[in-house]
Parts: C-alpha cells; sequence; structure tokens
C-alpha cells in the first residue's frame, strides 16, 4: 500500500511545471508505481489558453475548482468545466482549454505517464515506459 500526499510532492520531481507556463501539475500516481494509470493534480492558470492532444493516451479530468471553457477540435463543440464536471478524452480528441479561473483538477491517464513527458508543438504526449525491472 501507497499513502501519500499532494503536499508531500510538492518540488520533487512528480512536480513539475509546463514549458508552456500555462499548467503545473502533481503527479501521485506515476508509471513505476506499475499500476497502469496514472493519477495527477493539475493547475491550468486564469487567462491561459492551452491546446492538448493526447493521441496515445486516454485522459479522464475532474474539476474541483475554477472554471475553463473546453472546445473539442475535433467537432468544434464547446463546454463550460466547473468543480463537479468531468470530461473523458476517449477518442483522442484534439482539444482546447481557455481557462477563466485558475482552473484546478484530478487527471487520470491510460496508460501512465512516467513524468518525463511534456506537451510537443501538438499538445501531444510521446508514450513513455518504465524499464523492466530485473
Ligand atoms: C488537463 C490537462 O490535461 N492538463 C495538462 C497536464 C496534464 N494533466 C498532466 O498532468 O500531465
Amino acid at each position: 500500500m501507497i499513502v501519500r500526499s499532494f503536499k508531500d510532492i510538492e518540488g520533487t520531481d512528480r512536480h513539475i511545471k509546463s514549458k508552456s507556463g500555462t499548467w503545473e501539475s502533481k503527479r501521485i500516481v506515476l508509471a513505476k508505481e506499475r499500476v497502469g494509470f496514472s493519477v495527477h493534480e493539475t493547475i491550468l492558470y486564469a487567462g491561459t489558453e492551452t491546446q492538448m492532444w493526447y493521441a496515445n493516451h486516454i485522459e479522464a479530468v475532474v474539476c474541483t475548482r475554477g472554471e475553463a471553457e473546453l472546445t473539442d477540435r475535433e467537432t468544434g463543440k464547446t463546454y463550460t468545466i466547473t468543480p463537479g464536471t468531468m470530461y473523458l478524452l476517449d477518442g483522442h480528441e484534439r482539444h482546447t482549454l481557455k481557462v477563466k479561473e485558475d482552473f484546478h483538477c484530478i487527471c487520470v491517464f491510460n496508460p501512465p505517464v512516467t513524468g518525463r513527458e511534456d506537451h510537443d508543438e501538438n499538445g501531444v504526449y510521446p508514450l513513455l515506459t518504465e524499464p523492466e525491472e530485473v
């Protein structure tokens, strides 16, 4: 069993700030835990816009605080995401988050991220894995 708090991982290599400067994320469960998913607490900053495309991952995002406008760039549909609302990228949709108020969310990725990914110019994370233990 693993017990850990988001407070414990602040400032460690589980806590990353994006190159884009639009978000930060604390990864409380990562690929190295070898459970098939990762769990993150992410904050996207008010006034920013982030384009993403998880071509290699499925992501569920549960908003816990703040507000953002989510655009599904496959359909052009927009959604207002506020606390208690979840979006699930079950079709690897290209999407954009335009943040009205600092947007706090819990994200689950399958396959899990290793912690070494950052979005490329298309908003994609590469598919990285942890080396097999010997
Ligand atoms: C909502 C979202 O996908 N934000 C980007 C960061 C991601 N949650 C991560 O922690 O890598």
